[in-house]
């Protein structure tokens, strides 16, 4: 029975499961899915902070009509808070420092004129001065204790600065799986090899494997023969030892495509194998208990690209607790017809207009064979089964590999 993309997806979510945790260091874990909840160890920012190179004063004394302020001390940032010992002088403060005790307010050195009375520095302020103006005021952007990261987020760069802030040296995050990326096929040679006519070079494992690198995730992977006694040795090991196993190619009707039989002969669970969508039909996807989750993706390179994007990468983000994006839509900018009742993945340039209205223009594409057209698109539209014409205009869902 082929499943409707939805229950499929739903089904490769439901078989998701924990890997659990591990803890590493504060400067390793940019793109790494945070699995705990992190929270202000002190004050954003910790102290009143001055905000401009100049002088701290004393403001009612500058409110009474003063204008020129005589130096008692300099404050560099690094320092331990000073005070003013007499409120018609004024303390030199750089930015950075805390503000010390006595001064209320801050003018910068372009508001003053600096002349020298007898052997001191005195300070004329030459622009009106506002109450408590140029302080970055204690606590005002965070307080103590406040949740700041909750568990689920990807850890990048604005995170990376706060984990290291609060003197996170060591932040648990979620391990990431074990995956294999197996490539079937007797057609295939090493990239590095030059194929006689018949052959061609292995390039779906490499995509796959792109894909998950920009996930954070390192797969392995490996070549099998269209060999049923092979096939059964590789993975019957490989079961033991891997989370995930991404296989490519031998799952659909052909007399070469064993991997089914394979794997339901070393007691896979089938969750389905047939799905109602183009490319990708006959996604195969199995478990097993206190074993691997199976893909098989089919072997035409954009049908596996797609249902890497759609399928494995959102369950292997959903295995490490990482919450998901939101859903994006596009707006199609010609008239599209697929009568076929299947969900119809169309690769597409995205752009933005200076309204904010993100489009899409299919691209030149000769079926799922068709590896290069990826190299002119960022995303599949999907064109739900349900619809044969999809009238430029229409507002439809977004599946990303840009
Ligand atoms: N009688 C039927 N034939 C086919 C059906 C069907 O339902 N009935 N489905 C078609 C669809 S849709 C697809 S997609 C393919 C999927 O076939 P397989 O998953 O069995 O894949 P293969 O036959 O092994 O290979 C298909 C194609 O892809 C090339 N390939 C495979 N692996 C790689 C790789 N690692 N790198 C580059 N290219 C690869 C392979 O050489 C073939 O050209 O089946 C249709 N047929
Ligand atoms: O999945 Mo097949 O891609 O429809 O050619």
């Amino acid at each position: 029975m082929m499943m409707r993309v939805p229950d499929a997806f739903a089904a490769v979510l439901a078989a998701a499961r924990d890997f659990g945790t591990e803890s590493v260091p504060f400067d390793a874990v940019a793109g790494r899915v945070l699995r705990e909840r992190v929270t202000a160890d002190r004050a954003f920012p910790p102290f009143d902070r001055v905000t401009m190179d100049g002088i701290a004063i004393h403001f009612d004394s500058y409110q009474r009509g003063q204008r020129i302020f005589g130096l008692e001390d300099l404050a560099a940032a690094g320092m331990p808070q000073l005070q003013l010992a007499n409120f018609a002088d004024c303390i030199e403060v750089m930015t950075g420092a805390v503000l010390p005790e006595g001064t209320d307010s801050v003018v910068p050195y372009e508001h003053l004129e600096i002349t020298e009375h007898e052997g001191f520095r005195r300070f004329n302020i030459l622009k009106p001065v506002a109450a408590g103006q140029n302080i970055h005021r204690l606590g005002s952007d965070v307080p103590s204790g406040a949740t700041l990261l909750e568990p689920g987020i990807v850890i990048g760069a604005a995170e990376a600065g706060v984990l290291a802030t609060v003197g996170k040296t060591e932040v648990t995050v979620s391990r990431r799986p074990r995956v294999m990326l197996i490539a079937t096929g007797n057609e295939l040679v090493p990239v590095a090899d030059t194929p006689e006519p018949h052959q061609i070079r292995m390039s779906n494992i490499f995509s796959l494997r792109a894909a998950l690198q920009q996930a954070g995730i390192e797969a392995e992977y490996l070549h099998l023969p269209d060999d049923t006694a092979h096939l059964r040795e590789a993975l019957g090991t490989l079961i033991a030892k891997t989370d995930v196993l991404v296989c490519t190619g031998a799952v659909s009707a052909g007399r070469f495509d064993h991997l089914p039989d394979v794997l339901l002969s070393l007691g896979a669970k089938k969750v389905f194998h047939a799905v109602q969508q183009r490319p990708g039909k006959p996604l195969l996807f199995c478990t097993f208990n206190n074993g691997p989750a199976v893909f098989g993706l089919p072997g035409n390179p954009v049908s596996g690209f797609m249902c890497c994007y759609r399928y494995v990468l959102p369950f292997l983000k959903t295995c490490m607790r990482q919450l998901p994006s939101p859903q994006e839509f596009a707006v199609l900018e010609e008239d599209v017809v697929f009568d076929k009742p299947l969900e119809y993945y169309l690769p597409v340039r995205l752009s933005m207009s200076p309204t904010g209205v993100l489009s899409a223009r299919p691209v030149p594409y000769h079926g799922s064979g068709d590896l290069a057209s990826l190299l002119h698109a960022d995303a599949f539209l999907a064109l739900p089964a349900e619809q044969d014409t999809f009238p430029k205009g229409s507002s439809l869902a977004v599946w990303r590999f840009r």
